[in-house]
């Protein structure tokens, strides 16, 4: 799952994630609380990760959660339950009405884990989980399609393989303190260190790792959906995935996240064939089980933003000022058509960023010009 704006990379986690902050909160009790399984190699690279983003972040938790993960959903206080669908397994709703705005789950990793380890050491990992962890993670969905990946994936003896598959979220790390120098001194090189060294040189320099992938018990029941209600962004000062509300959703009404980045500038046939190969499954959401008439227009319009959201990353376009804001309010009208209340995630980053800018820089002009006309019918 899962979800930068820096984007994920390996095929099996390529979820999004939105490590842009929209909303602060009161102070979070930090990580160190409750650590969750990270796989030894990884572990001084995440805690050097979240000791240098303590201070550095606002700070941002759910107010009624301080345990983490346990009680997040179905207890009396959660504002979501699970639920089961007809066609697309366990899903989340609302157990009242949300506001859009509502931080709706701030949960710790159970487990994390690195890109490039090899199948005997991921094994070998996930065997030394606790009898509790375990049955966390093997309650999960499984990946059960019968494509290549997921082929090789289960001709492994790592039986987690295609829970992980289906429920883990590929992170970019966040570029701060990476400075632990020698993994090799410490003792606790992995098979994936010594395959990516160069064989060739006696004395390698360990690479730091530049992605991770998370797994996040609670949020892992969250569907997807190519129009969806919520957010998901990383808080890295506490080590929590965060899920924020991103419209009003009525009691009842289904919570959903964007498993991929780039999705909303694609139409419903290849997004759908990215989700399927991605992750195996076929998208039922909303929008893709819509009307013909209905999808017919969305594809347009997303044919629309692909355009616009190029045209801003092609350097060739040489768009003057007035261009690129011209093609960010095009943006923004086909969103607001679309009913896509996130701020999306388009290819290139650069795009993505300078689009929340605007939108932040918009609305933030908009309040103040119905504040100056309110003043001044005083
Ligand atoms: C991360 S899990 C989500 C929770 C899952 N439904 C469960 O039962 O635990 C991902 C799996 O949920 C199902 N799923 C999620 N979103 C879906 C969608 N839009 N359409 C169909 N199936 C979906 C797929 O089986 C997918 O592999």
């Amino acid at each position: 799952m899962p979800l930068p704006l820096p984007t994920s990379t390996s095929p099996n986690t390529q979820r999004t994630q939105r490590t842009h902050r929209q909303f602060s909160h009161a102070a979070a009790p930090t990580a160190t609380e409750h650590l969750p399984h990270i796989v030894p190699d990884l572990l001084p690279y995440i805690l050097a990760v979240v000791l240098g983003s303590v201070g550095g972040a606002s700070g941002s938790s759910n107010d009624d959660d301080d345990s983490g993960s346990d009680s997040i959903l179905n207890s009396d206080k959660s504002p979501l339950e699970l639920y089961d669908t007809a066609d697309a397994g366990v899903a989340v709703r609302a157990r009242r009405d949300i506001r859009r705005g509502e931080l709706l789950i701030a949960e710790l990793p159970l487990l994390v884990w690195e890109e490039g380890m090899s199948a005997v050491e991921l094994r070998r990992w996930t065997d030394a989980l606790t009898d509790s962890a375990r049955a966390t993670l093997f309650s999960l969905s499984r990946r059960s399609d019968d494509t290549a990946i997921a082929a090789e994936m289960h001709d492994n003896t790592d039986e987690s393989a295609p829970i992980r598959s289906a429920n883990g979220f590929q992170l970019q790390l966040p570029d701060v303190a990476l400075q632990v120098s020698s993994r090799e001194g410490s003792g606790i090189v992995s098979d994936g260190d010594r395959n990516r060294n160069n064989k060739k040189n006696p004395n390698p320099t360990p690479t730091p790792p530049t992605h991770a992938s998370f797994l996040f018990p609670h949020i892992s029941r969250i569907n997807h959906s190519c129009l969806p209600t919520c957010a998901q962004a990383m808080d890295w000062s506490t080590l929590r995935m965060e899920v924020y509300a991103m419209r009003d959703i009525p009691r009842g009404g289904e919570v959903t996240i964007e498993y991929l980045p780039g999705l909303v500038a694609m139409s419903s046939e290849p997004r759908k064939r990215k989700l399927k190969d991605t992750f195996g499954f076929e998208c039922k959401c909303g929008l893709c089980s819509a009307s013909l008439h209905t999808l017919h227009q969305s594809d347009s319009r997303r044919a629309e933003l692909a355009d616009a959201s190029l045209s801003l990353a092609d350097p060739h376009t040489q768009l003057d000022r007035q261009g690129m804001i011209g093609q960010l309010e095009r943006i923004h009208s086909l969103l607001t058509l679309e009913g896509y209340t996130l701020v999306p995630e388009f290819t290139h980053n650069h795009v993505s960023r300078a689009y929340a800018v605007f939108r932040h820089l918009r609305s933030t002009h908009i309040a103040d010009d119905s504040q100056s006309q309110s003043q001044s019918k005083v």
